[in-house]
């Protein structure tokens, strides 16, 4: 049997992870200061701005780095999940996956916020239906998100781990289906049940 590719990336000092580690922090600060720093916002904007502005004078063009950064196929690094080089990933940290299955955790700070003190139900959509996509992937069968019916048991709470957990349920053909929870303190706050389906192959592939 072929091993269960590896879903995570080596976690890197020193290089991109670093930078979107800082960019993870403005987020987070810019959300937690509020009016707090509406004094100070010209000088922060216009600070931004010039880091923002360098590190697009290094970028590649656009068309370049589409291409690039998909050789080999692999967004181990920049996916908006676990994705240590993408700041808008919270990044989830994968911890452990046995049997196909994928596990991994994560606390979410106030720009995640939905409910007063508890996480967007988006945001818990995007974490499952990146992992259930993973739990596939590790089970060697995969395709596209078709449908994710998500089930919001109890509000999600910031600040606190979150475990979240993806398994392949079954394959049926092109279909295939995976579920998936993430749980507060060992109580299950969503589930999910998702079905992907397989692209079929490009015509003279
Ligand atoms: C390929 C992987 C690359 C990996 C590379 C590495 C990437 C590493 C990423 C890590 C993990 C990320 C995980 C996130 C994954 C996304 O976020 S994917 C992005 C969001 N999803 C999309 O954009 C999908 C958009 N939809 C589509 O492209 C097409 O509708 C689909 C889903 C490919 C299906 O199209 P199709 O192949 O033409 O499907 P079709 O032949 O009509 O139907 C096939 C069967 O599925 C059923 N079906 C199709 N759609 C539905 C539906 N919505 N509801 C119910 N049944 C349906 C049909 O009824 C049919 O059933 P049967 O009649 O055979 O029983």
């Amino acid at each position: 049997m072929n091993p269960s590719p590896a879903v995570t990336a080596p976690v890197q000092q020193g290089g991109v992870q670093d930078v979107a580690a800082a960019a993870r922090r403005v987020v987070d600060a810019i959300v937690r200061a509020g009016d707090a720093i509406a004094a100070q916002s010209g000088d922060l904007a216009t600070a931004l701005h010039g880091v923002a502005d360098r590190i697009d004078l290094a970028a590649p063009p656009l068309a370049e780095r589409m291409t690039t950064m998909w050789l080999p196929v692999d967004s181990r690094l920049h996916n908006p999940v676990n994705g240590l080089e993408n700041p808008l990933a919270p990044p989830l940290e994968i911890t452990e996956g046995a049997d196909g299955d994928v596990a991994g955790s994560v606390t979410l700070g106030l720009p995640y916020q939905g409910p007063p003190g508890h996480v967007h139900g988006g945001i818990s959509a995007l974490l499952l239906d990146h992992v259930l996509g993973l739990a596939n992937i590790r089970a060697g069968n995969s395709g596209m998100t078709a449908r994710l019916a998500l089930t919001y048991h109890r509000p999600l709470p910031l600040f606190e781990e979150l475990s979240v957990t993806g398994r392949q349920a079954s394959v049926d053909g092109r279909k295939i289906h995976a579920t998936g929870t993430i749980s507060a303190d060992g109580h299950v706050a969503v589930s999910a049940e998702g079905l992907f389906v397989r692209p079929r192959a490009e015509p003279g592939r």
